[in-house]
């Protein structure tokens, strides 16, 4: 990790001069009139150096995240093809482009002490190349000189003037520990929480919402770990289809709870050999899809519901395990490309999915198949997704706390039309990856008390932990729960199985 390679002195003077100077002196627009970019060459013309293809790429990426809201684990791979980089590339630009994003917020306190003054004062294409730079810097092997010189070439190519003020920032980032940067940034926050948000990268208003579901579970204590486990990368986790594909042991090493998860050495290989019947899927989805296909037996004939399918991962193990009971399965999804997503994920399995494509919220069970009711329906809700942030690097930087309120309407309006779509006795798993406790135990709460008497909160942790291949450390009264990163992990799912009487 950091600091193997590249030099630790100390700075030629103190960070908190760049406070009035600041690295490289002036403002970037100042350097670059007086064009302390250097980089041109004899012609006069701007030299073109050459930047590896794996950090254009990251960038590129970068680039598009900032400018066009663009989702990096959806273009990464599109862009990773297009550049035709060999695995080692592909690896360094992944690294590259989920680090920087995932840590963003700390490189952005850093690099506002390096140079001197706020980051919003920094030209967008500048900021993204001192990002990468950072990363390079404090979190990766890349020795000092290549992180420095890769950095000033790019920032030739995007904002040529703008090269000597990479150049000076990027030196004073090199003289520091990282360490010692989060100390400083630490020192200089305004506030516990701002210190804690420099230094974990997180926004404030995140951290408050993930330690108070901590604390609901009586585990405060266990924020950074959760904050730490949010920055690591993900472990490439499969599901292999039950009934459809090898057990899992056969094809690699089991999960610890998902029946159906596994990981291996070369996952794609293994995904691309199975045609879809080994799936890339989080544990803790997993468990959840499980845990309405099973917490009863399968009768026959009985008829089952995606309503939020899209992009289908849960649907295709429910499809599965539909299949072995001889149930029948429709998805429901509101965004037409999604939808076309679950009819992809769903094709490997030979049972008749009926896709649909509308809202949630307006749902006539007869016109689906299913006069009377149905009898187990999934309801995977929108939600901010703050229990996959190691999965979606950017997630943190575009959620506010606006969008929990807009949410919180939607997940209630879903949770009754899911409710009054259920055959009396049918069960409805509602199901979150996010554990902000308005998403979680507030939408369901206010749920369960509209539907009064005519719902039965089930022994949910009863039911995971009975079909997990390993006890869960679970906490609360059992009525819900709560997979966590740093406990379990998985993404920090939230499940909640209801019967209706
Ligand atoms: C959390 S995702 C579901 C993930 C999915 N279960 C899986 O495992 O792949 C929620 C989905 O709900 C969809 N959605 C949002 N509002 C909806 C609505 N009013 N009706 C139906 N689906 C909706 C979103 O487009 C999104 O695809």
């Amino acid at each position: 990790m950091s600091g193997e390679t590249h030099g630790n002195g100390r700075p030629e003077r103190p960070v908190g001069a760049g406070r009035s100077g600041g690295a490289g002196g002036g403002s970037p627009r100042a350097q670059h009139r007086r064009g302390d970019g250097g980089g041109r060459g004899r012609s006069g013309r701007p030299r073109q150096e050459r930047v590896s293809p794996a950090r254009l790429v990251a960038y590129d990426v970068l680039a598009a995240v900032r400018d066009s809201d663009a989702y990096a684990n959806l273009l990464l791979p599109t862009r990773i093809e297009r550049a035709k980089l060999s695995p080692a590339d592909a690896a360094l630009a992944t690294e590259l482009t989920y680090g920087t994003l995932r840590l963003l917020g700390r490189y952005d306190a850093i690099i506002a002490l390096a140079a001197g003054r706020d980051v919003a004062a920094i030209d967008p294409p500048v900021l993204d190349v001192l990002r990468l730079g950072a990363h390079q810097l404090l979190a990766t092997r890349v020795p000092t000189h290549a992180a420095v010189n890769e950095s000033v070439a790019l920032a030739r190519r995007v904002a040529p003037s703008a090269a000597g003020f990479v150049n000076a920032v990027l030196r004073t980032v090199s003289r520091r520990e990282l360490a010692d940067w989060l100390e400083l940034i630490a020192e200089e926050a305004g506030s516990a929480d701002a210190a804690l948000a420099a230094v974990h990268s997180h926004p404030v208003w995140v951290i408050r919402a993930l330690r108070s579901a901590l604390e609901r579970e009586g585990r405060g204590d266990e924020l950074v770990a959760l904050l730490e486990a949010d920055n690591a990368t993900p472990r490439v986790n499969l599901a292999a289809l039950p009934g459809l594909a090898a057990d899992p042991a056969e094809l690699g090493e089991p999960d610890r709870y998902a029946p159906t998860g596994l990981t291996a050495d070369a996952p794609f290989d293994l995904v691309a050999a199975n045609e879809g019947r080994v799936r890339v899927q989080d544990e803790g989805s997993q468990l959840a899809a499980l845990a309405l296909s099973r917490v009863a037996p399968v009768r026959p004939g009985e008829r089952w519901l995606d309503l939020c399918s899209g992009p289908g991962g849960k649907t295709a193990l429910l499809a599965a395990e539909a299949l072995a009971g001889g149930a029948s399965l429709v998805a429901n999804e509101v965004v037409p490309a999604r939808a076309e997503l679950v009819r992809r994920a769903v094709a490997p399995v030979p049972l008749e999915v009926a896709v649909r494509v509308g809202d949630g919220r307006e749902l006539d069970p007869a016109a689906m198949g299913a006069e009377g009711g149905f009898d187990r329906i999934l309801l995977d809700a929108p939600c901010t997704g703050l229990g996959a942030l190691r999965r979606r690097p950017e997630a943190r930087w575009r959620k506010s706390p606006t969008d929990v309120a807009q949410l919180t309407e939607l997940q209630g309006e879903l949770a009754d039309a899911a409710f009054t779509a259920l055959a009396p006795g049918g069960v409805l798993a509602y199901v979150t990856c996010s554990p902000h406790t308005a998403e979680t135990h507030g939408s369901l709460g206010r749920a369960l008390a509209r539907w009064g008497d005519a719902a039965e909160a089930l022994d949910t942790a009863a039911v995971v932990q009975q079909l997990a291949e390993h006890p869960l450390d679970l906490a609360g009264d059992g009525r819900t729960v709560q997979l966590w990163p740093h406990r379990h992990g998985t993404d920090a799912m939230f499940i909640a199985l209801v019967r209706k009487r």
